[in-house]
């Protein structure tokens, strides 16, 4: 199975992840709101009021710092809560990782005002989000899901919110467990004009170091 095909998900599973995923495009619409609101003070004060409602209502049986949710497939596979691709992350865009395309994984997203650095474009630190993830998961397609170990990154021109966006990763080098990885952000329209390039160092573990850092991975090899 490629690192990119849907797991086989049992009813119980795919209504989990179809719930979760709805909570998150809530979550996300309310981020959203919330960093664009013209809303008088008295309205932001109720608002708080309810968020601590919501807050009180999800703190229960909360999973341990580095607990794998059950819905989760990893490495290598979907991250329900990841801060890129989760459908059930408000901090997500989230990222959809969409094909692979000759040894390209190719993943879109569209940025909002959450996610703003200089006005109306985004923040560099969300570029380098974008793209540290999709390079990961090129290290996963190649066979080799690995940790970040070195990430450089060139800002070519401001990357534009609410437009759809083209973020590409290959993995360009292999030399025994750390893999060079070239990405790019572009525009969907303009997807030959990079916005942003870059250049990272990934390293897969092996089985030894990956149980130390990842207790909760029963089979590592
Ligand atoms: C096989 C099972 C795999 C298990 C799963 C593993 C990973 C899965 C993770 C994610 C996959 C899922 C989805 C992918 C999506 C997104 C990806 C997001 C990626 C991230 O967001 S990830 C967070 C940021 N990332 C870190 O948090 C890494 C901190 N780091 C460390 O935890 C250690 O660094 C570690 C464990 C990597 C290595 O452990 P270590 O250092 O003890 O091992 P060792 O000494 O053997 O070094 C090995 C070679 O890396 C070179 N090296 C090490 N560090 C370097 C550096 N900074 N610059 C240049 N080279 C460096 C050495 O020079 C040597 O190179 P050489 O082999 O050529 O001598």
């Amino acid at each position: 199975m490629s690192p990119l095909d849907p797991p086989s998900a049992t009813d119980a599973l795919h209504d989990r992840r179809t719930a979760i995923a709805a909570l998150g495009a809530d979550l996300r619409a309310l981020v959203e709101a919330a960093v664009r609101t013209g809303a008088p003070d008295e309205v932001l004060l109720l608002a708080a009021k309810e968020a601590q409602h919501l807050t009180a209502l999800l703190t229960v049986r909360p999973r341990g710092r580095a607990e794998v949710p059950e819905v989760d497939v990893f490495p290598g596979g979907i991250r329900m809560y990841s801060p890129v691709t989760g459908a059930g992350s408000p901090l997500a865009p989230p990222l959809q990782i969409e094909t692979v395309d000759d040894g390209a994984v190719v993943g879109t997203c569209t940025l909002g005002v959450a996610h703003e650095g200089p006005p109306g474009y985004g923040h560099g630190g969300v570029s380098a989000l974008l793209l540290d993830e999709v390079m990961g998961w090129a290290c996963s397609y190649a066979g080799q899901p690995g940790m970040t170990i070195e990430l450089n990154l060139s800002y070519k021109r401001p990357v534009v919110l609410e437009t759809p966006l083209r973020v590409t990763a290959r993995v360009t080098e292999r030399h025994g467990r750390t893999n060079l990885v070239h990405g790019t952000i572009a525009t969907t329209a303009a997807p030959r004009t990079v916005l942003v390039e870059a250049e990272a160092v990934f390293f897969a573990p092996a089985p030894d170091q990956a149980r130390a850092l990842f207790p909760s991975l029963r089979d590592p090899a």
